[in-house]
């Protein structure tokens, strides 16, 4: 009698232990399942996502040729020899070369048009995909020759130049890239981190990939805090992420930092800085480039083709100042490193 009166206490207790297990467990699955929504909010980009939008770019670019095309049969007194656009056959003198010239980043600081512009110059090869991005995914996947299939035709003299803006965070590619070519020169084009988020930001809610305020999108819930581990705002710890170049093996004389907001405003005389350091002649010049009124930038002229970026979102602003400020915060002391790293400062906030 005894021993039936314990077995249901005993199985009482069993299921207890039981309940309290599957409680433990829903509730960590629960605790996953938020986790995992939270990673979606502050949207760690893959790289896929970065080259759906440099393929757009790509197509926006021909649709302008197209564009530009159309609207230049209808202009009867304009002088046709000088608008016929003509892609010349590669000189059997020119072969591909492997790139010697790289822009490493920085995203949303203007390297799209710094590496179109840079094509102004004949001596300056640029790659067909906007951004080859080797020494990101495709190293490992692809070999040298496949590389090399991306290249442009150039001859031995060239610059033949690469961009990817995503080696600039990257942990891994310095030191993959040292070790294919140390004598590789780099570019880098920065501009306010917090403006480069920001830009980054609205690009991302443009395109329909989160929904959220600036400050659900970088702030801890809890904490209401920065998230230093987020990967859009990680982005702008630029010494951080120059310091892994140089320690791969650059030398700071293979780096030249070119000023975003300044290329913005004043294109050419930051280009011409690059054609200098590249030593090469200087070729591009205030008529290869005007500003368009209506979208607020510059554009050049390219075979008699009026060519714009064809994102120039531009000039949007936060005011949300309390996030600001709390960036700004964030940002002083790396900023501060970054401009003792390249001996030059920036005017940020
Ligand atoms: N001439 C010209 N035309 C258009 N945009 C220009 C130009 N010069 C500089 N910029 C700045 O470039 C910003 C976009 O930077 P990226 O090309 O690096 O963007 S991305 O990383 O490819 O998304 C872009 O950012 P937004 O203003 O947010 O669009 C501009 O600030």
């Amino acid at each position: 009698m005894k021993k039936y009166q314990i077995m249901p206490y005993k199985m009482a207790g069993k299921v207890r232990l039981y309940i309290l297990m599957a409680v433990v467990f829903g509730l960590t699955l629960f605790d996953l399942f938020m986790m995992r929504e939270e990673a979606k909010a502050c949207d760690m980009p893959r790289f896929e996502d970065f080259e759906d939008e440099h393929l757009a770019y790509k197509r926006d670019i021909k649709l302008l040729k197209n564009n530009s095309l159309h609207e230049q049969e209808d202009l009867g007194e304009v002088d046709s020899s000088e608008r016929i656009f003509i892609m010349p056959d590669p000189p059997s003198d020119k072969t591909p070369h492997l790139s010697n010239v790289v822009i490493i980043g920085a995203t949303n600081c203007g390297t799209l048009t710094l590496r179109q512009f840079l094509g102004l110059n004949h001596h300056i090869q640029i790659t067909e995909q906007p951004t080859v991005c080797y020494f990101k995914k495709n190293f490992q996947q692809n070999g040298d020759e496949w590389y090399l299939e991306q290249m442009p035709y150039s001859s031995a003299e060239d610059i033949v130049l690469e961009s990817c803006p995503y080696y600039f965070s990257s942990k891994e590619v310095p030191e993959t890239m040292y070790k294919f070519n140390p004598n590789l020169k780099l570019l880098l084009i920065v501009c306010d981190p917090i403006q480069r988020l920001f830009s980054r930001y609205t690009d991302m809610k443009l395109n329909q990939r989160i929904n959220v305020t600036l400050a659900q999108f970088i702030l801890n819930k809890h904490t209401n805090q920065v998230q230093p581990y987020h990967f859009e705002v990680r982005y702008g710890l630029y010494a951080e992420h120059l310091k892994k170049f140089l320690n791969a093996g650059y030398n700071l004389s293979q780096v030249h930092v070119i000023d975003g907001d300044k290329f913005k405003v004043d294109p050419v005389s930051e280009l011409k800085r690059v054609e200098d350091f590249l030593h090469i002649e200087n070729v591009i010049n205030n008529s290869m480039v005007y500003y368009d009124d209506i979208k607020g930038y510059f554009c050049m002229l390219k075979w008699g083709l009026e060519v714009c970026m064809p994102k120039g979102k531009g000039k949007l602003k936060s005011n949300d100042k309390e996030t600001l400020s709390k960036l700004s915060e964030f940002y002083k002391m790396s900023n501060e490193q970054f401009f003792e790293l390249i001996g030059q400062r920036f005017p940020w906030k």
